[in-house]
């Protein structure tokens, strides 16, 4: 297993090529929490590189969304840095952070049920005054999402739990963002639709959308992901290749709900 240094220097060498910065989004030493009570985040450091899933996995309450917040702009750390593609947007609210390429995909659902799939999705792109862009961003989501495009004229409300995610995915991307944050994705979706919403994230990432993702179903989406994060306590406590994680009996023990399963 790496230490975080190992690992991020690894990171380095492999993604130097084609950015500005190694990484897309980085979130260094983050000191973060909600009004008077006590931080949540205490020194948090994560780093996505272009064309990566980065989970991040770890015990309720252990500040996964908090985390989510402070990348998207919703909630402005105590100290610390936020970088986009090197550049430095600590203290940015949620609307530059999107114009920064930095998109939010809730937890729960967020579709509007009365409204069509095309509304919903075309919601997404209402900051785009360039009706070719506009086509060219519904185009590549419809290509993406093929339910999307299958259910086009349909009320929202109609789609099941899972289709509906794809919604989502598909409004979050009509803005073309850099990265995606994704709050629990799976949540209230059984396992084959599950099964399908993951393989959709694995896709938006082939598609070249980086994707920043928390999940309580850890061993699930550190299969799909590039790079597992471990939070404990407010701070990464342990984070390398997803796989490895997946294989180390002593995680699979504490944070990912029993042992490796066998193949
Ligand atoms: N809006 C808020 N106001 C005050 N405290 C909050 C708020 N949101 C979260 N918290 C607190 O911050 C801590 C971390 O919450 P967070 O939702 O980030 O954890 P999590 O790891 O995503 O948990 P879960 O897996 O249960 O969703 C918790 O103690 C929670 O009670």
């Amino acid at each position: 297993m790496a230490s975080d240094s190992d690992f991020h220097s690894d990171f380095h060498s492999g993604h130097r090529a084609d950015s500005r910065s190694e990484f897309l989004l980085e979130l260094d030493d983050i000191r973060a929490g909600y009004g008077r009570a006590a931080l949540v985040l205490r020194g948090l450091t994560v780093r996505v590189p272009a064309g990566a899933i980065v989970c991040l996995v770890g015990p309720n309450g252990a500040g996964k969304s908090t985390v989510l917040k402070v990348a998207s702009g919703l909630l402005t750390p105590r100290s610390g840095r936020i970088l986009v593609d090197g550049e430095d947007v600590t203290g940015s609210g949620p609307q530059r952070m999107l114009a920064a390429g930095v998109a939010h995909v809730l937890q729960g659902h967020s579709v509007f049920s009365e409204m069509t799939v095309a509304e919903n999705v075309l919601l997404g792109g209402y900051t785009l005054r360039d009706k070719a862009l506009l086509a060219e961003r519904v185009a590549f989501v419809r290509d993406l999402f093929p339910v999307v495009a299958e259910r086009w004229t349909d009320l929202a409300g109609l789609l099941s739990g899972g289709q509906q995610k794809q919604v989502e995915f598909a409004r979050s991307l009509m803005v073309s963002p850099r990265v995606v944050l994704l709050d629990e994705p799976s949540m209230g979706l059984d396992p084959k639709a599950t099964g399908v919403v993951f393989e959709q994230i694995v896709r938006m990432r082939d598609a070249g959308t980086a994707v920043l993702l928390v999940e309580q179903n850890a061993r699930r989406a550190l299969e799909a992901a590039d790079t597992g994060c471990v939070l404990d306590l407010g701070r990464v406590h342990v984070s390398g290749p997803a796989r490895e994680l997946l294989a180390d009996p002593q995680l699979g023990e504490l944070y990912l709900g029993g042992r490796p399963a066998r193949h």
